[in-house]
């Protein structure tokens, strides 16, 4: 591993980034072939925070938080922290300091796949975490790793600059060269749903919107009466 830290990554245009603004990471996700997650074992330390930014990556060592210090310089506004450590690690990675730092500095949010704590704090302060765990057990600061590399969470590629949309189901990755494409894909999306959520109201059922009753037929589910019916 290289240890580097990169400066001035490319990032999106602002309208791009805040075009996902409103729009579900559920929505994004199926506009991306269900594509792009971070997977249902990062969660959200809060609820109702839905936050949409651009990525500054930090690679660690497990336990070490060195490079989460030299990572803040590198935030702007806009931008979410994205913590990934070398091996896994429950440690309290991250808590209310560096989120005050970060949210002096406009950042959104943070997402730490290790440990964070100071929960209460961070709610109390509104700024918005995602983490795989949270744990009281503190750090050092003396291994060297990397920022703004492209780090991996759960099988998801993740380089600075990539969009992340963030609410209370979990996390999508927009990589930066897809973000137009992505974005159009995700407003068609949500122009879909309003229409189904328009014909359910209506009282029109999903099996025949989508046209599933010959599905089920050619699967082979019958129909019978239950036997005790009235
Ligand atoms: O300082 C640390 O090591 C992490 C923390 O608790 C904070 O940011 O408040
Ligand atoms: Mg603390």
């Amino acid at each position: 591993m290289e240890t580097v830290i990169l400066t001035d990554p490319p990032k999106p245009p602002r309208e791009t980034v805040e075009g996902f603004a409103g729009i579900g990471a559920a929505t994004v996700g199926e506009a991306l072939g269900r594509t792009g997650d971070l997977g249902s074992d990062l969660r959200p330390i809060q609820t109702g925070a839905r936050i949409v930014g651009t990525a500054v990556t930090v690679l660690s060592w497990p336990g070490d938080n060195l490079m989460i210090h030299a990572a803040i310089e590198q935030c702007g506004p806009g931008d979410i922290l994205v913590v990934v450590t070398r091996s896994p690690s429950q440690h309290g990675m991250f808590g209310e300091l560096f989120a005050t730092g970060l949210q002096h500095r406009g950042v959104a949010g943070a997402i730490i796949d290790a440990g964070v704590r100071d929960t209460q704090e961070l709610r109390d302060m509104g700024f918005p975490v995602w983490a795989r765990h949270i744990n009281v057990l503190g750090t050092v600061k003396n291994t060297p790793g990397a920022v703004n590399v492209p780090v991996v969470i759960n099988g998801q590629v993740i380089d600075a600059g990539d969009i992340l949309v963030c609410d209370d189901d979990g996390i999508v990755v927009v990589p930066r060269g897809q973000a137009d494409d992505a974005l159009a894909k995700s407003r068609a999306r949500l122009a879909k749903e309003e229409a189904t959520r328009a014909s359910f109201l209506k009282g029109e059922l999903g099996l025949d919107r989508y046209g599933m009753r010959p599905v089920l037929a050619d699967l082979g589910v019958t129909y019978r009466r239950h036997p005790e019916a009235r």
